[in-house]
């Protein structure tokens, strides 16, 4: 918890040298972030005209230490659109700070980007949820924040963005408007849900008693991360698309065997992650829809 003092190494100094680090030795200028989740580095696979950095050689840049999360920033295009991909990223039970989970948003946000794609692996909590179903997350709750575990605690910094930020509107009604329709068109719809993911702090998964009441809660999904990214996103102005994976079913009945472990949730991200990518590529090649009044003829979908 942060008390009068922020974070030693999160100021506005620290992520400024960190952004020119990186401006000086690339020249590429991305609009768009991605966040690959678990298993999900394929995403930034197909980029062209890729350029790598290691987590480890980047300025105070936190390292991934999860298996799936190989720590590496890609930059490169998906069609013409200049993109930047975050292959891993890291997370409170890591022993991070939040502000060091989210930092690199910040530096994407004085990079440049105006928008970010957060992706994640979580645990289905609905019913009719299935192994491999892709949830555009319309919402959020942020469970660690009501204990006070909140990236945004702490003296407010007005050059990230306001004291109190409104987070009603945290994800982009007309992103996640055409992520459906770009998936409808794919031919995902039977696999395609919208919901309300839930953050944990994790390590562990959940216990019975907990997945039920985050259920009744109303969370469709339960994961560890994303929840401060986007927070720190929407906090700096920036425009929001939550992806989130059901790599596994939670359990919510003491009779069911099913028992929660990273192997799966690593598997089932490499069955679909071809699928997600291609989601993901065909979404933002059409992402200049966005600002066109080509969105009228997806709202009366
Ligand atoms: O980084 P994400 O949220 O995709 O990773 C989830 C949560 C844990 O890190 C891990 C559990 O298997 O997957
Ligand atoms: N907390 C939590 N995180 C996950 N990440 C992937 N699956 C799960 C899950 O079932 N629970």
């Amino acid at each position: 918890m942060h008390t009068k003092e922020k974070c030693c190494c999160c100021s506005f100094e620290n992520v400024k040298e960190t952004t020119d680090w990186l401006l000086s030795r690339t020249r590429h200028r991305p609009k768009i972030a991605v966040v690959c989740g678990s298993g999900l580095g394929i995403l930034a696979d197909g980029v062209t005209n890729k350029q790598t950095f290691s987590y480890e050689d980047i300025p105070n840049f936190p390292v991934s230490t999860v298996p799936g999360h190989e720590g590496r920033l890609v930059f490169g295009y998906v069609k013409d659109k200049a993109c930047v991909f975050m292959q891993g990223r890291v997370h409170l039970y890591e022993g991070y700070t939040l502000c060091k989970v989210t930092y690199p948003v910040r530096i994407f946000k004085l990079m440049g980007v105006e928008t970010i794609i957060v992706t994640n692996a979580s645990g289905g909590l609905c019913e009719d949820y299935k192994v491999g179903d892709i949830m555009i997350i319309k919402d959020h709750i942020n469970l660690p924040g009501f204990a006070g575990q909140h990236p945004l605690c702490g003296p407010n910094d007005e050059r990230f963005g306001i004291r109190f930020p409104c987070m009603s509107d945290a994800y982009s009604k007309d992103l996640r408007k055409l992520a459906l329709s770009v998936g409808s068109d794919l031919g995902y719809s039977n696999f395609i849900r919208e919901g309300v993911y839930c953050m944990v702090s994790g390590p562990n998964f959940e216990t019975i008693a907990e997945a039920r009441m985050l259920h009744i809660l109303g969370s469709d999904s339960v994961g560890m991360s994303t929840v401060p990214e986007v927070t720190v996103a929407k906090h700096a102005g920036l425009r929001v698309l939550g992806i989130s994976l059901i790599t596994n079913k939670v359990s919510l009945d003491y009779s069911r065997e099913e028992k929660a472990n990273h192997e799966e949730v690593l598997e089932t991200g490499q069955m679909r992650a071809e699928m997600l990518q291609k989601l993901l590529q065909t979404l933002i090649s059409r992402y200049d829809q966005l600002d066109s009044n080509q969105m009228e003829s997806l709202n009366s979908h």
